[in-house]
């Protein structure tokens, strides 16, 4: 069960420590724009992996090292501006990226599944499908993933009930156009009420991203073990549902752009799009996701 990672950043390494941790890959290759920083990384997580029961194999290499890979996951970016305020001005600069390394990922790694974290994500995440011709299924951009675990958390201490315990999603964009699906969330069967407060979670919610990143520069943790989430759920075929960026083909309407729902993520990628029975409001709010997203895409040379 082979994994590269592509961008060994702060994101990146959270994302190789946690497969080390959970001990859900057995060779990590790292491959960033600076060999000897990556083969740093590589030799610090192979002296930490002689801890684990499972021994995973971390090694520094370049794009023709992924061969072989099940699970390709691009974290490499163009550096972050200090004081961003919105993922979208990273848009031109890594879609730029992508169009240097996506081909050659496609070409040594055709049967890989490819794992989308760089920002902004849902651009990036249909931009791969274009230039890597890879089927829908084999492409995911983390999306609403980290506000979905974010929201959960929120409203974890208000329910005081388990996060994992909560069905509740956060759809659309992974940015400013992101909405709560509460009209179909719920916990143990009972629904979870659309109320002021739970709203005022989501809000909070959605600018925890650009807030950590205003404090200390990055953010890693959440995103590192979101990203970790889905690659186990791939490499174990475990058939986790999970909100995810992906090629909507026709939902409420919506072609051609990606955007997050709920997807059964297994060892083939996306085993099963689901179409949440979404009220009108917030259908209304997904296809605005959609109108956004599509915006930055053409504006893109
Ligand atoms: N999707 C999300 O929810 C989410 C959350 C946080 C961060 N991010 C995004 O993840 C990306 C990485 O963030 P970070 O904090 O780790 O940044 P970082 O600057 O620490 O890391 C970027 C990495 O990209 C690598 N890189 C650059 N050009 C490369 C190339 N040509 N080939 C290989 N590697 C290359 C660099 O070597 C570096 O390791 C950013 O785009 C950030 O916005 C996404």
């Amino acid at each position: 069960m082979k994994v590269t990672i592509v961008g060994p950043g702060k994101v990146g390494m959270v994302l190789a420590y946690t497969l080390v941790l959970r001990g859900v890959a057995r060779e990590v290759v790292l491959v960033g724009s600076n060999r000897e920083k990556a083969e740093g990384e590589a030799l610090d997580l192979t002296h930490a992996q002689a801890f684990q029961q499972i021994p995973v194999k971390v090694r520094a290499g370049e794009i023709e090292d992924a061969a072989g890979s099940e699970v390709v996951a691009i974290c490499a970016s163009i550096p972050m501006p200090a004081g961003l305020h919105t993922r979208n001005a990273l848009a031109q600069g890594n879609a730029d990226l992508m169009k240097e390394l996506l081909p050659r990922i496609a070409k040594v790694a055709p049967d890989c599944k490819l794992v989308m974290v760089t920002n902004p994500v849902d651009v990036l995440t249909w931009q791969a499908l274009q230039l890597t011709g890879f089927p829908r299924e084999r492409v995911v951009g983390t999306g609403t993933l980290v506000d979905s675990i974010r929201f959960r958390e929120l409203l974890s201490e208000m329910l005081a009930i388990h996060p994992d315990d909560l069905r509740a999603y956060i759809l659309g964009e992974h940015g400013e156009h992101q909405f709560p699906a509460m009209s179909v969330a719920q916990s143990g069967g009972e629904r979870i009420d659309d109320t002021p407060e739970r709203r005022a979670l989501c809000e909070r919610a959605k600018h925890f991203g650009i807030e950590v990143f205003r404090k200390k520069g990055n953010t890693c943790y959440a995103i590192g073990q979101s990203a970790a989430y889905i690659i186990e759920a791939i490499l174990l075929d475990e058939k986790r549902t999970v909100p995810l960026s992906v090629l909507v083909d026709g939902y409420l309407g919506v072609n051609d752009v990606c955007l997050s729902l709920p997807v059964v993520v297994g060892k083939k990628g996306v085993e099963r799009f689901l179409h949440p029975d979404l009220n009108e409001v917030e259908a209304g709010q997904f296809r605005e996701a959609a109108r956004a997203v599509r915006e930055v895409i053409e504006g893109l040379s």
